[in-house]
């Protein structure tokens, strides 16, 4: 069975044909726009490559409502709208690709995978908010967690390459793209991870602020008189790498640092101090670390913060070897030889833990 993948991000859109065997028959990568996207290079390519007999579509939100993929019809399409003010920078670019793709294949079925899926296995105490009883039932406010498609194939990637079970490591998953979180995998299971209610909680990213402190958000509406609406923009579309540093680009970030830029250098630094303080959150979770793993754009390209991680928890047994670092090829191992912890960096494939979640659904 050939599968369509259409992968929303925050930052782009990722169009993958894969084949039978899950070999990659055709790409296109559009740049998303608040607007969505523009279907013309998709509907172009579709004519070109072999009909796909299945499509699956990531959604960074399920809500309590999907808990695994879903096969779509107008019913999930209503439900699935419900959930856009939870992942507001990305459900309205999921349901403008599933829209458009549908109609462009409006005789197979459609899937929808969800980044949230993976953390439904949770502790209520890593779930659960200390805030009035009323907030969480009536309004079903709890983390939930974000990039599970990813966190769950980066986890069985690394267990590959290590040649070991999933079910008996702990692992670590970075994944630093645009947006950016981290995952406790304990035993192949989700076990904590550092985003929330929203994609807004955790870490530093491209555009978020990543945590604050909840009272700044009051303050600044209460106190400073800002819209609900300027706090937002601020928090989720001005925040992260773009309010420190003036581009949302890591590579103009690491450039800036490099040439001692003061801005690029408080962005890094900033960066950093929260992914180190968090990966130590998530081992504590995690009951200890086997393996470190790097996925996502950043994840994926950065010698520089691989480097400062791996030097922060030698601690704990992480050891990297400086040249594979920086020739760092994913997938690949990057640990010094006899390291305790073993570190790797793997590709995101999204698109791949999606088609694997539509051929289970259908078959
Ligand atoms: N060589 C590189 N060095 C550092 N960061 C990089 C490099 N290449 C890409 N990135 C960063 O990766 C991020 C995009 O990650 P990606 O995972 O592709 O995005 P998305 O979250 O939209 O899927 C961007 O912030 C970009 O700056
Ligand atoms: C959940 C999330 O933040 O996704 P992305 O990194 O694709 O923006
Ligand atoms: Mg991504």
């Amino acid at each position: 069975m050939h599968v369509l993948v259409v992968n929303a991000g925050s930052s782009s859109l990722k169009v993958r044909l894969l084949g039978d065997a899950d070999e990659v028959i055709g790409t296109v990568d559009l740049p998303a726009d608040t607007s969505g996207f523009d279907i013309a290079e998709l509907s172009r390519a579709l004519k070109e490559w072999p009909a796909p007999q299945a499509v699956g579509h990531r959604f960074v939100h399920g809500g309590t409502l999907f808990s695994g993929p879903a096969l779509i019809d107008d019913g999930v399409m209503e439900q699935l709208r419900t959930l856009t003010p939870l992942a507001p920078l990305h459900q309205p670019k999921s349901l403008a690709g599933l829209e458009a793709v549908r109609q462009l294949l409006p005789d197979v079925p459609h899937v929808a995978s969800f980044d949230t899926a993976f953390h439904s296995t949770l502790d209520a105490g890593a779930y659960t908010y200390a805030i009035p009883v009323e907030w969480r039932e009536k309004y079903s406010i709890r983390r939930y967690g974000f990039h599970g498609l990813s966190h769950a194939y980066a986890s069985a990637r690394a267990a590959a390459l290590a040649g070991r079970p999933v079910s008996e490591m702990r692992t670590i998953v970075c994944h630093l793209g645009a947006g950016a979180s981290l995952c406790a995998v304990r035993h192949g299971e989700s076990a904590d991870t550092t985003m929330g209610f929203t994609p807004l909680e955790g870490l530093v990213m491209a555009t978020r602020s990543g945590t604050v402190d909840p009272n700044i958000v009051l303050w600044l509406q209460q106190q400073a008189g800002l819209s609900a609406e300027d706090v937002a923009q601020g928090l989720e579309r001005e925040g992260g790498l773009t309010a420190l540093a003036g581009s949302n680009d890591m590579r103009d970030v690491e450039a800036g640092y490099e040439k001692g830029e003061e801005r690029a250098v408080l962005a890094l630094d900033t960066y950093v101090h929260r992914l180190i303080s968090s990966i130590g959150s998530m081992i504590a979770s995690a009951g200890g670390i086997d393996a470190l793993v790097f996925t996502g754009g950043v994840g994926e390209h950065s010698a520089l913060i691989r480097g400062k991680v791996a030097t922060a928890f030698g601690w704990a047994g992480v050891l990297v070897d400086g040249a594979l670092n920086h020739q760092a090829h994913s997938d690949l191992e990057i640990s010094a030889e006899k390291a305790p912890v073993r570190t790797f960096v793997v590709t995101a494939r999204e698109d791949l833990q999606i088609s694997g979640e539509v051929r289970g659904l259908l078959a």
